[in-house]
């Protein structure tokens, strides 16, 4: 399939899903053997997204031969497709999940993912038995200077970073091909997902426990 269609088709279904409301989220592809890539276009209803809503930037985030304005967020995309030569698309959802849970636990600066089996949806894990850290970065309008945090991070933190989250905004990931990228999404919400309900149960165990005291 044509990877604009793919990609698009990706979209429609992280919009139906309820993971890229209003004008919310961005998205890329990068053909094989290239160092351009097309991004959406910003500010489009991903309800209302089309084919021609990707627009084709170089390395840098600057649009070649085009007038629209790339996504804001450009240049996490292009920090992404530096540190990470096998990848192909970079998919950045806003979620309720995702925006709470990434402000409940800013203050630790990540949030630990651990014996799910569904870990086996990143691509390279093999077991239930990993543990996977995405960080928390704060939400910032300066992207140029988070996305030099970003660099920074995986370079001297986490060289294998499959995603990550910014405070009270989205959540970011990737893969080696567009499928790739939409497993590696489906399998983050569902785990955030997990982790903000196994919360919810302790507190409740927890709220048990002194009125049963
Ligand atoms: C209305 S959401 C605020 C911007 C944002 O976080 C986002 O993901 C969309 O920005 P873009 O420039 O790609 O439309
Ligand atoms: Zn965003």
């Amino acid at each position: 399939m044509d990877p604009r269609t793919e990609a698009t088709e990706v979209i429609h279904f992280l919009h139906q899903k309820g993971w890229a409301p209003a004008t919310s989220s961005n998205y890329s592809f990068r053909k094989t053997g290239q160092s351009n890539f097309y991004v959406s276009q910003s500010g489009i209803d991903k309800g209302a997204f089309t084919e021609a809503h990707f627009l084709q930037v170089d390395e840098r985030g600057n649009p070649v031969q085009d007038t629209r304005k790339p996504s804001a967020e450009t240049l996490l995309h292009c920090a992404i497709y530096r540190l990470f030569p096998a990848v192909h698309c970079v998919l950045h959802t806003h979620t309720v999940l995702n925006t709470i849970v990434s402000q409940f636990y800013q203050q630790q600066s990540y949030i630990e993912l651990k014996d799910y089996e569904i870990l086996k949806g990143f691509s390279g894990i093999k077991t239930h038995k990993v543990s996977v850290k995405i960080p928390i970065f704060a939400n910032t309008q300066d992207i140029a200077a988070l996305s030099i945090e970003l660099e920074e991070f995986v370079q001297n933190q986490d060289p294998e970073l499959k995603a990550f989250l910014i405070a009270g905004h989205g959540m970011y990931t990737w893969g080696a091909t567009i499928a790739d990228a939409k497993r590696h999404v489906e399998v983050v919400e569902f785990l955030l997902e997990c982790e903000y309900l196994k919360l919810k149960l302790k507190r409740l165990r927890e709220v048990e426990k002194v009125e049963g005291s």
